[in-house]
C-alpha cells in the first residue's frame, strides 16, 4: 500500500491483554492523546476486568494510568477486528478476519525454535497472506529495559522495514529522549534481549551461589558481602540480592533461547555455559526446600507450614516461573499441609492457590489484608 513516508501514527492495535501488552499500551495511550489505542484479547474474562475496576493483573501505577486514559483513546475489546477495521482507511486491520488471525499466529509463533526466527517466520506468513492495498512490516521491538526507561529499541528487518521504523520512533519520542532512542537492525534488537536478560539471570543465580555456599559454610553475612561487593562501581549495587532462585517470565526462557541459538550456531562449549545459569537455579529451589525438610527434623509429613508470598517478585501478582511453585510443590511432593497467601496475586492466580490451599490445609483463610 502506497503510503507517504513519516505519515504519524493514529492508532495502535495491540495483541494481548496481558502483563506487556496493557502497560505498554497505557504509556502509550497516556503520553500520545492524539493516538488510538486498542488492546484486543482471545479472553473475553479478561477484556471484561480491564473494562471493570478490578484489573486482572498488578502492576505498581497501572490503574492510575487506566482511570486516566480508559474510555478517552484506550479500549479494551475483544473484537479482533473492529478496532482497526472500523476506523482504520489502511494497515494491518483493514482487511478480514484471516488477516488478523494470520498477524496473531505469527506474532504468538511461541513454538517457533528460536526467538530469531520470530520476526522473519511473521514476516514470511503476513506475507502470504497479504492482498492488494494491504501492506504488511515486521519490526522488532523487545521489552527489556525495565531499569532504563528512559531508553527505546525499534529496529526493523535488515533490509527492510525502515519506513515503519522512522514512523513508530516519533511515539516513543513523546517521553523518550530522542538520544536515547536507538535504531538498530534486527538481530542486534532480539539479541541485546536475550543477552541482557541472560547476564542479568547470571548474575541473579551467581548472587545466590556466592561461593562457598554463601555465607551459611563460612559465618559470612550475605547482604554484607553484597553490600561491600556491589560497591565497586565496575560491579555495581543491583541484582546481588541472594534469593531463593530467580522467576518471571522472561528470564530462564531467555537463557534457554540463547542455549538453543549457540547450539544451532554449534558452539556446544557456550551453550553448555548459559544452561548452567538455569541448572544452578533449579538446584538452588531445591536446596532451599530441602533445608526447610532437614530443619523441620528430616520430614515435614503432616506438618502445617504457611507460605506468605507466592509471586515470582515484589509488587507484582504475577506467579509465572515463580521459584515458591517449585518449592511449595517439594514441599507438598514430601507430604507436608501448606498455607499459601499473597495479597497481591489475584484473580484466577489467587483461586487456584487459594483451592490449593484448601484441599491441602484446615487452616481458616487469613482476611484480605491481615498477611505482611
Ligand atoms: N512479561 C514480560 O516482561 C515480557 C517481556 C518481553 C517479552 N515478552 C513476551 O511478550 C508476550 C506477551 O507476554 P505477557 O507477559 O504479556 O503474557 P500474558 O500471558 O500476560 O499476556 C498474553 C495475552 O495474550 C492473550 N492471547 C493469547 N492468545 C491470543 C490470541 N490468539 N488472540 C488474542 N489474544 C491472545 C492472552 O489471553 C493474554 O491475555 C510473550 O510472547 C512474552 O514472551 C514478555
Ligand atoms: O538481586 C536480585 C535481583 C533479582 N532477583 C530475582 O530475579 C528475578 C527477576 O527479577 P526482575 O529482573 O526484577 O524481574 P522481571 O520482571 O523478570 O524483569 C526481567 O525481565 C523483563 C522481561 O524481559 C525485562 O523487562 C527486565 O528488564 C528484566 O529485569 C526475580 O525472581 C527476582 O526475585 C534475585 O534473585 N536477586
Amino acid at each position: 500500500h502506497a503510503r507517504p513516508p513519516h505519515q504519524p501514527i493514529r492508532r495502535i492495535c495491540c495483541i494481548g491483554a496481558g502483563y506487556v501488552g496493557v502497560p505498554s499500551s497505557a504509556v502509550i495511550a497516556s503520553k500520545c492523546p492524539d493516538i488510538d489505542v486498542t488492546v484486543v484479547d482471545i479472553s473475553a474474562a479478561k477484556v471484561a476486568a480491564w473494562n471493570s475496576d478490578r484489573h486482572p493483573l498488578y502492576e505498581p501505577g497501572l490503574s492510575e494510568l487506566i482511570s486516566q486514559t480508559r474510555g478517552v483513546n484506550l479500549h479494551f475489546s475483544c473484537d479482533m477486528i473492529g478496532p482497526l477495521e472500523a476506523r482504520s482507511p489502511y494497515g494491518l486491520g483493514q482487511g478480514k478476519a484471516a488477516d488478523l488471525t494470520t498477524l496473531e499466529a505469527a506474532a504468538r509463533l511461541r513454538k517457533a525454535p528460536c526467538q530469531f526466527e520470530l520476526p522473519r517466520a511473521s514476516a514470511t506468513i503476513l506475507r502470504a497472506n497479504e492482498r492488494p492495498g494491504v501492506r504488511h512490516t515486521v519490526l522488532s521491538n523487545p521489552e527489556f529495559l525495565a531499569r532504563a526507561p528512559l531508553c527505546r529499541i525499534c529496529s526493523g528487518l535488515i533490509d527492510e522495514g525502515q519506513e515503519a521504523v522512522q514512523r513508530l520512533v516519533p511515539v516513543y519520542a513523546r517521553w523518550v529522549p530522542k538520544e536515547r532512542l536507538v535504531t538498530m537492525n534486527l538481530w542486534s534488537s532480539e539479541l541485546s534481549k536475550l543477552v541482557a536478560n541472560a547476564m542479568l539471570a547470571q548474575r541473579a543465580s551467581a548472587a545466590s551461589m556466592r561461593p562457598p555456599q554463601s555465607g551459611e559454610a563460612t559465618g559470612a553475612d550475605v547482604s554484607e558481602v553484597a553490600l561491600a561487593v556491589g560497591a565497586d562501581s565496575r560491579i555495581g549495587p543491583r541484582f546481588l540480592c541472594a534469593s531463593l532462585g530467580f522467576g518471571g517470565s522472561c528470564f530462564q526462557k531467555d537463557v534457554l533461547n540463547l542455549v538453543y541459538l549457540c547450539e544451532c550456531l554449534n558452539l556446544p562449549e557456550v551453550a553448555r555455559y548459559w544452561e548452567s545459569v538455569v541448572t544452578l537455579n533449579q538446584y538452588q529451589k531445591y536446596r532451599f526446600a530441602d533445608k526447610i525438610i532437614v530443619d523441620l527434623f528430616n520430614t515435614v509429613k503432616g506438618k502445617r507450614i504457611a507460605v506468605l508470598g507466592f509471586a515470582f517478585k515484589k509488587d507484582t501478582g504475577d506467579t509465572r516461573e515463580s521459584p515458591a511453585i517449585d518449592v511449595c510443590r517439594r514441599l507438598i511432593d514430601e507430604g507436608a499441609l501448606l498455607r499459601v497467601y499473597d495479597p497481591k496475586v489475584c484473580w484466577r492466580g489467587s483461586l487456584l492457590i487459594y483451592v490449593l490451599s484448601f484441599l491441602l490445609s484446615s487452616w481458616p483463610l487469613p482476611s484480605r489484608g491481615s498477611a505482611p
